[in-house]
């Protein structure tokens, strides 16, 4: 290469790490919890997290604030206090206590996981829990299993953790001469390499969840004698602490990846902790979950949808009346939206916090067509309103609420993250005034559009012909005349969505000259349960045309590059990126995927969510489904590789070695397609990641490879 080539190379490579140096470098608030001091303070305590360049990691911290409750000013913001080793940390009712579940790895390397008791004074318990030899690990703070909650009378805590497994050992192996005889007792021969299932993608290891009491004085376990085929979590105290109402999904006949998936059969139940009766207390035929009693206890909230069909979809949200154990739908699955206020829920859980403090009324936050906004909804005349966000065409979503003073998140795609506080009013018409508890940097150079698209006659659905989609464009500030060139961008799923939140590759993209088309083509979340199932039996078509059709329109109004357009997805984002350049192949300078999904015929054995390739594919499915020639035709017909022979653009794919949605093979089977049909190509292999690659070094990587083969194409 000559030497001006190497020097221009080099400076190329300075600016891309540069431009996500700056990015990384930007705090998010990943929580926060309010709760008023007296008359005159309120005290809030945030966690933060921050990326770490240097050691490849991520940096949670917590900020505290001290409040005037009358206006909201924040009167004292301590130092950033970095947070280690902690999984979960729990705030007992009256705020005497703290409960923190700690994880640590020992001198010979073993990990050790205690639940500790802090006041002001320091810490004034600690168990090492795991050791009793109770249960297997404590489950974290994931959306699924996981749980802390302290009892009303704080003398006991609730936690999730993995059932205890029998100890093996080798047909052929002689005891440790630790080993006591009871030991030896409990130990099962050869059962060492039997398989234990679990939950898939993001859930490895986690196979079935147990519900645990700790007795914070006497440090005693009690396990709740749970069927051993369900796997327990979100579990929470039920009235006077006399029961714990938790969720159950069911580990028979086996178990299907849980992770971005809501459909799984599984239902909501109370056990009463004197008879150790369990009753299920939501409809067995639904799928239900994320229970939540309110302040009063008096009722809870949960939520459910139908077993089986889209991976995501419209949930209705329920309430059970503890005294009359009746269940009543608040707000029902919305398949057509009829006005302008609410589209229905798509949320996994509730807020851990999310009732008013007269126990009237929920908060929460979902998206509504291409923007999270916050609803209040009232249980008792089951009437739902908007709440007024703090960005106009940006997105808010609940973080707490405590005593009618919530605190929300505030986005836009060139606005961070951000922590806001306000109080719930009584009037409804009344708009609440929202006060920062961070002033955020807003990224003047990018700008934002919101449009909606109408499907041509001939790409309307035939059973749902209204429907509609819609697009979000990133822009970077253009200092010349010069369009800049476009990166169509398709969601994964297919069914989740974009909201106009602040992304760090899209912001990092426009700082290196891109604008972003993010597509909510019909199937996203948001826009009704029509949508969502009007896309089923229709991907690799109906999905694919809208994001071609809306860069069609986007370009021909004058604000891209038409000249200059890449593709950029991951996973279903990165089937459409391969269908995208197969079926339009003069249309894209060069392409860039993740874990793409490429071949449906050879999906159904590999994947954790087997149901996702028939139910997409316009097909039923049930545990005992096996592939026949006529799915496969079809699954074939729908799969981008089909169109392998006519891609042009040359092709970047990045996998997750360890991705158990999208197996590796799916990318490495198109890479060496397109290797042999001379079509340009990479593939790059993360270690340690699985399906989104977020690790920080391997994100911080795929930036720049992505920017540079995108600039070497152009
Ligand atoms: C059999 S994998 C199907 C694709 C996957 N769907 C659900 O998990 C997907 O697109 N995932 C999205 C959420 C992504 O990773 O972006």
């Amino acid at each position: 290469m000559p030497l001006l080539a190497v020097y221009t190379e080099l400076k190329k490579v300075e600016e891309i790490v540069g431009v996500y140096r700056d990015l990384a470098s930007i705090s998010l608030p990943t929580s926060a919890q309010v709760r008023s001091v007296d008359d005159q303070f309120l005290a809030v305590t945030t966690q933060w997290s921050q990326r770490d360049l240097e050691k490849s990691e991520k940096t949670n911290f917590t900020v505290n604030y001290i409040l005037n409750a009358q206006d909201y000013s924040v009167l004292i913001k301590t130092p950033s206090q970095e947070v280690k080793n902690e999984i979960w940390k729990k705030e007992s009712p009256s705020g005497k206590y703290h409960a923190v579940v700690t994880s640590w790895k020992n001198k010979k390397g073993e990990e050790k996981q205690f639940i500790e008791i802090w006041n002001s004074q320091g810490k004034i318990k600690n168990y090492d829990v795991c050791s009793q030899e109770k249960h297997g690990k404590v489950n974290n703070k994931d959306d699924t299993f996981g749980c802390l909650q302290w009892s009303n009378n704080e003398e006991k805590l609730l936690y999730t953790s993995e059932r205890k497994l029998p100890k093996t050992k080798s047909f052929f192996g002689t005891t440790n001469g630790n080993d006591d005889k009871k030991e030896e007792k409990d130990i099962v021969l050869g059962k060492e390499h039997y398989t234990v299932e679990d939950w898939g993608e993001q859930l490895v290891k986690k196979s079935c969840s147990v519900i645990c009491i700790l007795d914070i004085k006497s440090g005693t376990i009690e396990v709740l004698d749970t069927p051993a085929d369900l796997s327990c979590g979100q579990a929470c105290w039920g009235p006077e602490d006399n029961t714990v109402v938790f969720t159950g999904w069911n580990n028979d006949p086996f178990r299907l990846g849980l992770k971005y998936c809501t459909q799984r059969q599984s239902a909501v139940y109370t056990y009463d902790l004197k008879t150790q009766k369990i009753t299920s207390i939501s409809d067995k035929t639904q799928s239900s979950r994320s229970p939540n009693i309110s302040p009063d206890q008096s009722k809870l909230v949960y939520f459910d949808q139908p077993i089986g069909g889209a991976h995501k979809q419209c949930s209705r949200l329920k309430m059970y009346d503890f005294k009359t154990q009746t269940n009543q739908v608040i707000l029902d699955i919305v398949h057509r939206p009829k006005d302008e206020v609410c589209n229905g829920i798509y949320e996994d859980v509730l807020m851990s916090r999310c009732w008013s403090h007269d126990s009237k009324q929920i908060i929460l936050s979902t998206s509504y067509r291409s923007r999270t906004v916050l609803y209040c909804i009232n249980v008792e005349t089951k009437t739902v309103r908007q709440l007024n966000g703090g960005i106009k065409d940006g997105s808010s979503s609940i973080v707490d609420i405590y005593k009618d003073i919530i605190i929300i998140s505030c986005t836009s795609p060139n606005t961070p993250q951000h922590l806001m506080v306000g109080k719930l009013l009584s009037n409804p018409g009344e708009e609440i005034k929202w006060h920062y508890l961070n002033q955020p940097e807003i990224d003047n150079n990018i700008s934002f559009h919101l449009s909606s698209h109408q499907p041509t006659t001939d790409r309307k659905h035939s059973k749902y012909g209204y429907l509609d989609y819609e697009t979000i464009l990133v822009l970077p500030k253009t200092t010349d005349d010069k369009k800049p060139p476009l990166i169509l961008f398709p969601h994964g799923g297919p069914h989740t969505t974009f909201d106009t939140l602040y992304m760090m590759y899209v912001a990092g993209f426009c700082k290196c000259g891109f604008a972003v088309l993010m597509v909510n083509y019909r199937g996203s979340l948001g826009f009704g349960q029509d949508s969502v199932e009007s896309i089923l039996g229709n991907i690799g078509d109906q999905d694919v045309k809208d994001c071609k059709a809306a860069a069609d329109e986007i370009i021909s109004k004058g604000l891209v590059d038409g000249q200059k357009v890449f593709m950029f997805g991951g996973s279903h984002g990165g089937f459409l990126t391969t269908h995208l350049i197969g079926q339009y192949p003069d249309f894209f300078q060069a392409g860039c995927c993740r874990n793409p999904v490429t071949n449906l015929t050879v999906m159904t054995g590999v994947t954790d969510i087997p149901d996702w390739v028939y139910v997409e594919s316009g097909f039923d499915y049930n545990h005992s489904c096996l592939l026949n020639p006529s799915y496969s035709e079809e699954m074939w017909k729908r799969s981008p590789i089909r169109y392998v022979d006519q891609v042009k653009a040359p092709l970047l794919l990045m996998i997750g070695k360890d991705d158990l949605r999208v197996p590796p093979s799916q990318a490495k089977e198109y890479y060496r397609a397109l290797k042999t049909r001379n079509i340009k190509t990479r593939l790059i292999e993360y270690e340690d990641n699985c399906h989104p690659i977020v690790k920080v070094d391997s994100e911080a990587d795929a930036f720049v490879n992505i920017m540079l083969w995108y600039k070497e194409h152009s």
